[in-house]
């Protein structure tokens, strides 16, 4: 260790009590690091580069649920360290969207880490643990000042056109510009060997593995499927929002979905009939809860149901059997009209949920 004289002397006094208190934060009764600044992650990582041991990384947003553990086992199945990043990136956010309200649940997440962790520990087939979590500032992790959540704001950006500007890029359109630009700041402080992606979010899947191959990111993406409830439901950081009324009827999404991957399955390749079967299912489960009084129903909008091209996702107007296609939809629950006497609305009042889902359809033996 450098006497502090001799350290002052490379870094500034606030640097080094930075990196010091960052070398110091552990989650309780575990080794797994908080690492808050980049210069404590870089330190982190130096010697794990020179010893060829690899490093895998999981972002997410916090809120800590089953999908977000799958993700975290495989990268701890096929890597050495594992670190999961801990950031709600404002930037990809809308400004009408739901950033105030995004669920933060820093206690149980660490909890949830330390669990999983011992996990790893009691087995054989894992080749890591979880080393560290990064959860930085918006202050570290923009250190020009934070650009932005306005369409037309001026920063510094990573844009990946035109694949971040359909689906979900149309309807949240500075929505993948964060994304990416958040995730080429983490790639570049983590330099991880792999990086961990839930399919659930398919079209970020694309948009990351454009990234990479655009500007040649020594990183390989490793897309994990997606984790459901029992009933079909899409495990969601937002699936809090939905109260016990919506939850029940927000498989309408996931059923479409199947619904078109089966006529799919069952022969058809023409876009009418795939997705004719998928808005079938949606317009019949939408008449059935308008036939339910206010204070029982629910109701939502579909925002888009997609049978897209795997490169490009572009939409189709045929699946192309020797490439497949992808199959997605994004819908709006919208808030109950008439809230029954103490019924559960869900986290922050029950507002407007929008939900996503896809299903990959694979090519069809030849
Ligand atoms: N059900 C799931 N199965 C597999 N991966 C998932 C699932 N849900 C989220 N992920 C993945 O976890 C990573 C972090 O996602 P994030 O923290 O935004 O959680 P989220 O549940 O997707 O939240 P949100 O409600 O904001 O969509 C992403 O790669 C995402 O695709
Ligand atoms: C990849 C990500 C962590 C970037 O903020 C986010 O978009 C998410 O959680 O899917
Ligand atoms: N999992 C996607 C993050 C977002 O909707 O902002």
């Amino acid at each position: 260790m450098l006497p502090q004289a001799s350290l002052s002397r490379l870094v500034s006094r606030a640097a080094v009590r930075s990196l010091r208190t960052a070398a110091a934060e552990t989650i309780p009764s575990t080794s797994i690091k908080v690492l808050r600044v980049v210069d404590a992650v870089r330190q982190w990582r130096k010697p794990h580069m020179t010893n060829f041991r690899s490093v895998g990384l999981v972002p997410t947003m916090g809120a800590l649920h089953e999908g977000h553990f799958s993700l975290i086992r495989a990268a701890a199945r096929e890597n050495h360290h594992v670190v999961v990043s801990i950031y709600v990136n404002p930037a990809q956010f809308g400004i009408k969207e739901d950033l105030a309200s995004y669920p933060v649940t820093w206690d149980a997440d660490v909890a949830a880490l330390a669990r999983l962790d011992r996990e790893f520990a009691d087995d054989g087939a894992n080749l890591g643990r979880i080393s560290a979590v990064f959860a930085p500032s918006t202050a570290e992790i923009y250190p020009s000042g934070f650009p932005g959540q306005e369409i037309d704001s001026k920063g510094s950006f990573v844009t990946i056109t035109p694949v971040g500007e359909v689906l979900e890029g149309a309807s949240r359109p500075t929505f993948f510009r964060g994304v990416a630009t958040i995730c080429m700041k983490l790639f570049n402080i983590v330099q991880p060997d792999r990086v961990y992606f839930g399919q659930k979010d398919v079209q970020q899947t694309v948009v990351i593995k454009r990234m990479v191959k655009d500007f040649m990111l020594p990183t390989e993406v490793v897309v994990c499927p997606t984790t459901r409830e029992s009933d079909g439901l899409a495990l969601s950081s937002r699936n809090v929002y939905l109260g016990t009324r919506r939850r029940h009827v927000a498989i309408v999404l996931s059923k479409a979905l199947r619904a078109a991957q089966e006529t799919y399955d069952c022969g058809k390749l023409d876009r009418n009939d795939v997705l004719g079967a998928a808005n079938t299912v949606a317009d019949t489960m939408l008449q059935a809860q308008m036939e339910l009084p206010p204070n029982q129903r629910v109701t939502w909008e579909v925002d888009y149901i997609s049978l897209a091209d795997p490169d490009t996702l572009q939409e189709v107007d045929a699946v192309d059997p020797a490439k497949g296609a992808v199959l997605s939809g994004a819908i709006k629950m919208l808030p109950v009209e008439e809230a029954q006497n103490g019924e559960d609305l869900g986290h922050s009042g029950g507002p407007a949920v929008r939900l996503i889902d896809n299903i990959i359809l694979p090519p069809k033996a030849q």
